[in-house]
């Protein structure tokens, strides 16, 4: 049994002045604890797949299936990373974090002392009474990885995460993200715009096509990146000619848009 199937899901959103169709006919099948990538040019219709899949908004057409049962509205199995990290500013970064383990109904000793153990594993240690706006974006979006995996989420969506950061501070986040999925057998799904982030990070990658956002193909990484933490990733000559191949097609999707 696959662990997330996503199963003939069309999506379109109704307005005022048009009907755009933002998916369709989109079926594909993830396994726990593989790294996806969603890749694809602006209004492909990622962010709306993510929604679905995270049962914010209900497909058109075609169901989404979590560890075979059909997900029908929103469920603590998931975990939200953003561009933005939505910390409360007038709560502590301790605060912050213990609010959405609240909010879910897990109160526990134990829940709050697993979100301060992954305060600390994340770099964190020292800054729990710290409110948002003392810390740099980096830091913030570290306490809002935090925050998502306190809750134990068994997939993590994460749209866009590291693209509002500098450089230097988004290839440091995508080593210490990576590292830590990894070390907790997560399952995460990314959407990104970033070739070569997509490919430091993931197993597989899905490249959609816009307008309306259909899948056109499916990478697969080569074991030999797979297995090197995204820095590292990035130096192997191997990342190169994938890096190229997946420009390749991409811009022949934006040329016939
Ligand atoms: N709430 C909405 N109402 C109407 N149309 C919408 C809505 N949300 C998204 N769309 C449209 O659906 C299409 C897909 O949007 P979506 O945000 O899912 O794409 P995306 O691939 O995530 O885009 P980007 O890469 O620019 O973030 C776009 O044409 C967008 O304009």
């Amino acid at each position: 049994m696959n662990f997330l199937v996503v199963d003939h899901v069309s999506h379109t959103y109704f307005t005022e002045k048009a009907a755009v169709t933002a998916l369709e006919n989109v079926s594909l099948e993830i396994e726990k604890g593989e790294f996806v990538s969603f890749l694809g040019p602006s209004g492909c219709g990622k962010t709306t797949l993510l929604s679905i899949i995270a049962a914010l908004i209900q497909p058109t057409k075609g169901s989404v299936i979590l560890e075979g049962e059909k997900v029908h509205s929103i469920h603590p199995s998931v975990g939200y990373m953003l561009q933005q990290d939505y910390l409360f500013p007038w709560k502590t970064i301790e605060e912050n974090i213990l609010l959405g383990l609240t909010i879910m109904g897990m109160n526990s000793n134990e829940a709050k002392q697993r979100a301060l153990d992954l305060l600390s594993r994340i770099g964190l240690k020292g800054v729990e009474t710290y409110y948002p706006n003392q810390l740099s974006g980096g830091m913030r979006q570290r306490a809002a990885l935090v925050r998502t995996l306190a809750t134990d989420p068994k997939i993590l969506l994460l749209d866009e995460p590291f693209s509002a950061l500098d450089y230097q501070t988004k290839l440091k986040l995508e080593e210490l993200v990576w590292k830590t999925l990894k070390e907790y057998k997560k399952t995460a799904l990314l959407v990104t715009h970033d070739i070569g982030e997509a490919i430091a990070m993931s197993d597989r990658i899905f490249l959609f096509s816009a307008k309306p956002g259909r899948l056109v193909r499916t990478f697969i990484v080569p074991k030999e990146l797979r297995n090197l933490s995204p820095f590292h990733s990035r130096n192997h000559t191997t990342f190169s000619e994938l890096f190229q191949f997946i420009w390749k097609e991409l811009d022949s999707l934006e040329a016939n848009e």
